[in-house]
């Protein structure tokens, strides 16, 4: 069998598993070298550079399973600037751990025992990668290594008339390419019910990209969207291109402006970008789906969104009733969140009184399931005994809840406001700091008009 062009390097504490890798991948690639004492693998990395690739394990401290080591060692490896791709190895089930090493800069990640014809296959990637460096390129390989992971972690809950009819519509239309258009309030679950069109839709190995069009700068859009090239050379990929092949999830449309709401049309018509600075226009392979929270009234009032972007984008209409429309969900999504947080805080799983369980169906709960999971989660943290009370959750007081929530609102201004100081307005950094996106630290720079 022809060898794969490659440098390798294999790390892990375990002579076992670092033998039976290396005597597999040599049989397949140029050139391969393992260690067993990961601490030096920076130092092997500075005096033989060209490797292309690092087989990582993240547990080196018997007994550790935190892949604190792992990823500390990634940011380390990282920073060099010849630095090769990074492919961990995690334990079977080890979900949390792989996204942390991908989020820290991994392209991929195996989980022992690996299959060997896998193995080959990712290293093969991750070597192409550290050749080619298109981000582009990168952006595509992390997104379908996460979307092997799937998304257990965010079910859809909810059994009532209403909400089975959207799953059904949603189930439906999944498998088609029709631009489909989520409506409903704020919080309702616009965002989880376009993730699973995607997920279930032909497009699912590829990638699901975000555009929150309520926070793209002006004068940032059109390199956001359509991205940059200066020469030959690609220097910011657009989000439009990151998606391509997948699903374009446009979200907040309502909050486009009238500008960037004909720049969109113009995409929707022809099915093609063009970068800043490029000459000529790209072709894309799309699935659209936008979701807004404004009523109808709104979108219909042309001085606000324009006619013609609304029939391009509503081929299939889902709406999303809000919380109070469809109560029965009430008590599974507290069950649902309940546990979620209980384990999630450390905390006992609470039981849940009868007055409390009825107080909870019937508040309207303005700001629909996340705010919903909001009471649950603070209410998990304040809550002293066995079972929940009703003062644990400040229902019906809406001054206790709108003292709590200013409060929080001073914490979280206070956070952003340090953060931006200390990074010097870098939104990458502040973002990666506070454990946000970037659109999401935008809305926030906006609310607290920092
Ligand atoms: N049916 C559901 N089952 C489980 N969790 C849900 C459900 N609906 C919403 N959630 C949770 O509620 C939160 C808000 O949902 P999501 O972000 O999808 O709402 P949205 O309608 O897109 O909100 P916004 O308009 O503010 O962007 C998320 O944490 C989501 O996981």
């Amino acid at each position: 069998m022809q060898k794969s062009a490659g440098r390798i390097l294999i790390v892990d504490d375990d002579p076992g598993v670092v033998d039976a890798a290396a005597l597999f991948l040599k049989q397949r690639f140029e050139f391969v070298a393992s260690i067993t004492t990961p601490s030096v693998t920076e130092r092997i990395l500075d005096t033989q550079p060209g490797f292309d690739a690092v087989l990582l394990d993240m547990n080196f401290s018997k007994g550790d399973n935190s892949g604190q080591d792992g990823l500390a060692l990634i940011d380390r490896i990282l920073n060099s600037p010849s630095a090769p791709s990074i492919v961990c190895m995690t334990a079977y089930g080890d979900v949390d751990l792989a996204v942390k090493a991908l989020q820290k800069g991994a392209v991929d990640f195996v989980v022992k025992p690996w299959d060997n014809e896998k193995l080959a296959a990712t290293m093969r990637t991750a070597v192409r990668l550290k050749r080619s460096e298109t981000e582009a390129d990168t952006y595509r390989a992390k997104t379908r290594a996460l979307s092997k992971i799937g998304n257990p972690a965010q079910p859809l809950i909810g059994n009532s008339t209403g909400f089975r009819r959207v799953i059904e519509l949603a189930r439906r239309v999944a498998q088609s390419d029709a631009n489909i258009f989520i409506l409903g309030e704020n919080g309702v679950g616009k965002d989880l019910v376009a993730r699973e069109i995607h997920r279930l839709s032909s497009r699912s190995d590829q990638p699901f990209v975000t555009i929150d069009l309520g926070t793209i700068p002006e004068n940032m859009a059109d390199s956001e969207l359509f991205g940059t090239v200066s020469g030959t050379k690609q220097t910011r990929m657009g989000r439009i291109a990151a998606a391509n092949g997948g699903t374009l999830f446009l979200d907040e449309i309502g909050n486009a402006s009238l500008p960037l709401q004909l720049k969109l049309l113009t995409f929707l018509e022809c099915g093609e970008i063009t970068p800043v600075g490029a000459d000529r226009a790209v072709k894309t392979d799309l699935r659209i789906i936008a979701a807004t929270n404004l009523d109808d009234e709104h979108l219909h009032n042309s001085d606000q969104f324009r006619t013609d972007l609304l029939y391009r984008l509503n081929t299939i209409e889902i709406r999303i009733p809000p919380l109070r429309h469809r109560r029965d969900d009430i008590p599974l999504l507290v069950d649902h969140f309940v546990r979620q947080y209980a384990v999630k805080h450390n905390q006992p799983i609470r039981t849940i009184p009868s007055d409390v369980a009825t107080a909870l169906k019937s508040y309207d709960w303005p700001g629909n399931v996340r705010a919903l999971s909001h009471a649950i989660e603070r209410a998990t943290l304040l809550a002293a005994g066995e079972a929940f009370s009703q003062s644990d959750f400040a229902l019906h007081s809406k001054d206790a809840h709108h003292a709590s929530s200013l409060r929080l609102d001073d914490i979280e201004k206070t956070a952003v406001a340090a953060a931006m100081r200390r990074h010097e307005g870098n939104i990458s950094h502040v973002a990666k700091e506070l454990g946000l996106t970037r659109a999401s630290l935008y809305r926030r720079l906006k609310k607290y008009d920092l």
